[in-house]
């Protein structure tokens, strides 16, 4: 099965998604995932300079073989552009052994552990009536888990919220919450910490009073807090028995997380900005964190992130993949594959697509009763119409950024 074409298609039907498509000299087709929010064209020369003409020829079979050529024969090593590149070759590959196989790629992982996945969804909103708005209609959508972000008085525009970025993905774009805006500069958000402290506990016990004690609460504090913040919080939401605090402190200083985890007993979940199993391995190991999230696109594909999961499984870590509209279906019908056949599957981030982009990308993963499900056809399930994408080309957009009252940059 030898890999004949590679081709890196862009498009942005509701948002950016690099896609890889490689196809084989008896026909058949694979797609990987290559979407890194803001940076994306980083990536498509990535593939196009350095992957694309290693990979012509070589056979699709072998994808640990491929998977460690193109890690350990490019030197330098790990990084979000690199490991996104070569997360999609792997996805990709996986795709097309599934279709050689005639199964679905969860079966080539070990087969179903579950009947689907549980699923949590970002409801969000300035001020509370708005956010029990949200919290009602994810409910009504079947969500059985769900993410709570709320505006802080005194800030104008913050990490999560839709309503504050509803042109965001253009159009009809359904979006909870997409971050990344169209246009040439990045822009700013701002940011209190003590502000953000004093008011979030407030809201849980709001949120627990109205919607009651059962439902699987989440919040993602975004990376904006120092370690003993983190601890501070997290001891303030314990009476109201979150699912997890995520991203808690900056990702890269996973030694924050020791002191986190001193003082609290908030369940902690970290690294969707993680490349490697290198980043989780301490905080696997010392059991600094419940959840791991990276995600299938940026940790190098599924190969890695299987291997993650079976080494977590040992620290009775589990999954938690990050699943943003980000991550394009291709990438969401990755990971959905490796949670169904995981042992220690946790949860997964599920915000779904908008209508442009799933007439982009046929998917077959099924969202029931609020768990998700990759479907039965072979491979990873999604087809990409290519006159589709093409009726999309690529808009610049970026991430915001956050300054503080005086005018510091800080974390977003
Ligand atoms: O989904 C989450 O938890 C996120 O934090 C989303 C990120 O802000 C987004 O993927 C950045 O591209």
């Amino acid at each position: 099965m030898r890999i004949d074409k590679a081709e890196v298609i862009v498009t942005s039907p509701d948002r950016n998604f690099v896609t890889l498509k490689l196809t084989t000299e008896d026909g058949l087709t694979g797609l990987g995932d290559a979407t890194l929010n803001g940076r994306e064209l980083a990536v498509v020369a990535y593939l196009k300079e350095h992957v694309v003409p290693l990979l012509l020829g070589r056979d699709a079979h072998r994808i640990e073989d491929t998977w460690q050529f193109l890690y350990r024969s490019a030197y330098w090593r790990r990084g979000p552009v690199t490991m996104a590149a070569v997360a999609a070759v792997d996805m990709a590959l996986w795709d097309l052994k599934g279709k050689a196989a005639g199964l679905p790629v969860y079966q080539l992982l070990g087969g179903a552990s579950r009947q689907g996945l549980l699923a949590y969804g970002h409801a969000s909103g300035k001020e509370l009536p708005e956010l029990f708005d949200s919290v009602r209609e994810h409910l009504d959508e079947g969500y059985r888990a769900i993410r709570i972000q709320t505006g802080v008085p005194g800030l104008k525009a913050i990490y999560g919220i839709a309503s504050q970025s509803a042109d965001a993905g253009g159009g009809e774009a359904r979006y909870d919450h997409e971050p990344a805006r169209r246009g040439a500069l990045p822009v700013q958000e701002d940011w209190d910490t003590r502000a953000y402290l004093r008011h979030l506990p407030g809201v849980f016990e709001a949120v627990r009073n109205e919607f009651g004690p059962e439902i699987p609460l989440l919040h993602d504090g975004h990376h904006r807090l120092t370690p003993i913040q983190a601890a501070k919080l997290g001891k303030e939401l314990e009476p109201y028995d979150l699912f997890w605090l995520e991203d808690c402190t900056p990702a890269e200083n996973q030694e924050s997380l020791r002191l986190v985890r001193q003082h609290t007993t908030t369940p902690l979940a970290i690294g969707e900005v993680f490349n490697t199993i290198w980043d989780f391995k301490d905080l696997i190991r010392e059991q600094l964190i419940d959840y791991m999230r990276g995600a299938v696109t940026h940790m190098g594909g599924i190969t890695p992130l299987k291997k993650t999961m079976d080494y977590a499984a040992m620290y009775q870590v589990k999954s938690g993949f990050h699943g943003p509209t980000d991550i394009s279906p291709v990438g969401m019908a990755a990971q959905a594959h490796v949670g169904l056949a995981i042992h220690n599957f946790g949860i997964q981030e599920y915000m779904q697509h908008g209508a442009k982009t799933n007439e982009v990308f046929h998917q077959s993963y099924t969202w029931e009763n609020g768990l998700l499900h990759p479907g039965t056809k072979p491979g990873l399930g999604v087809e990409l119409d290519v006159d589709e994408a093409g009726k999309y080309p690529y808009e610049q957009a970026y991430l915001p950024y956050n300054r503080l009252a005086d005018g510091t940059i800080h974390d977003w």
